[in-house]
């Protein structure tokens, strides 16, 4: 007998996405019992569906995304941890994590993940594949990438000195300003360690950190030890982000946190859509600062992605350039004009 599920996302409105939280609905389905000619019309009510991605089993919310072509999909997250030279020395981002699939296929390569992303459901699902799996270097953290990829990246490879000296940078301040800008929460650099350590959010209440034992963990060695998290940015050498972004890209801010860490050495991109205009802001030299807010009379709402991120450029504070290495596209949606394209930059 064949088992099917059929959920339905109620949504009205003019979105083509509804919204996490529109309510899901049970579709009758029809299945015919093996050796039997007749149909019975069954709903169940099982909410989540199982694949694979090499060897790992992963089980998958109604709301979550999930790459559907899983053997193209398993060569790509394959091919972005051959580029980022991962071992276990490496500390990887993965950033806009969904069920934690890129996190989980590398896992066995690296010393710790640290998975990111705004749907609760992926990240249960993230964190259940983890356990399901038996991977126990991995933490995902549910929040939106531009609200907590500054303070992950002080919280996770600073030491409290330089966290100190970063305080007093001007980068940091216009960080800052940045975030109060955008309605965005910073985290308190000087956070208890042990809540690091544990996995507790150090973020606002809607974000939620989700680790799998934390004892396993250091009793495999694997993750922070009982120094507090501060003590995990010399531990980890080879310090990779392999971002994954929805089609409309990663937000500015990101950009700027993953370009203004010189600890992050490699970035790997598996998104083509906006890739170009990220590549702009994070490989384009530094330039002497130019008067704020001159677009030279030109309509912000008729500039392309790039054009925005030229602008943009201008107010980024200094900091070491990456430079693109190589690309390969990767047909994972073979007969459509669609394909995923994977981006190596270094510095
Ligand atoms: C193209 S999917 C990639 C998911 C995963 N890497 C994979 O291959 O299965 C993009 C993911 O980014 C998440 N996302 C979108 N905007 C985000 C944001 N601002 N911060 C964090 N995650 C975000 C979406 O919920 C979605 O799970």
């Amino acid at each position: 007998m064949f088992w099917h599920s059929n959920r339905l996302q109620d949504h009205r409105g003019i979105s083509n996405a509804a919204p996490a939280d529109a309510p899901l609905r049970s579709l009758p389905v029809a299945i015919t019992q093996a050796n039997s000619e007749s149909e019975v019309v069954k709903t169940f009510n099982e909410t989540r569906i199982h694949d694979y991605i090499g060897n790992l089993r992963f089980s998958i919310s109604p709301t979550a995304f999930f790459q559907v072509n899983t053997l193209a999909a398993e060569k790509l997250y394959s091919l972005a941890g051959d580029w980022a030279r991962l071992g276990p020395d490496t500390l990887l981002f993965d950033v806009c994590c969904g069920t934690g699939t890129i996190g989980l296929t590398l896992a066995n390569r690296v010393g710790m993940v640290v998975g990111i992303e705004m749907n609760a459901s992926a990240v249960s699902d993230a964190q259940r594949n983890a356990e399901i799996n038996g991977i126990a270097n991995c933490k995902f953290i549910c929040a939106k990438a531009e609200d907590v990829m500054g303070s992950l990246l002080k919280e996770y490879l600073d030491t409290p000195q330089q966290q100190d000296e970063d305080s007093n940078s001007s980068a940091n301040d216009e960080q800052q300003n940045e975030e109060a800008d955008n309605g965005t929460i910073s985290v308190d650099n000087k956070s208890d360690p042990q809540k690091c350590l544990k996995g507790e959010s150090t973020e606002a209440d809607h974000s939620h950190v989700s680790n799998k034992s934390t004892e396993d963990e250091q009793n495999s060695g694997r993750s922070s030890t009982v120094d507090g998290c501060s003590t995990m940015g010399p531990r980890f050498k080879n310090i990779v982000a392999i971002v994954d972004p929805p089609r409309s890209g990663l937000h500015p801010i990101v950009i700027k946190a993953l370009r203004t860490h010189p600890r992050l050495r490699r970035y790997i991109s598996c998104n083509p859509g906006t890739l170009v205009a990220n590549a702009i802001e994070l490989c384009t030299p530094s330039v002497e600062r130019t008067e704020k807010g001159s677009n030279r009379g030109q309509g912000w709402r008729n500039m392309s992605n790039a054009g925005l991120a030229r602008q943009r450029l201008k107010s980024m504070p200094k900091s070491e350039p990456f430079r693109p290495v190589k690309a390969m596209a990767v047909d994972l949606f073979p007969h459509t004009p669609h394909c995923e394209l994977v981006m190596l930059l270094e510095r």
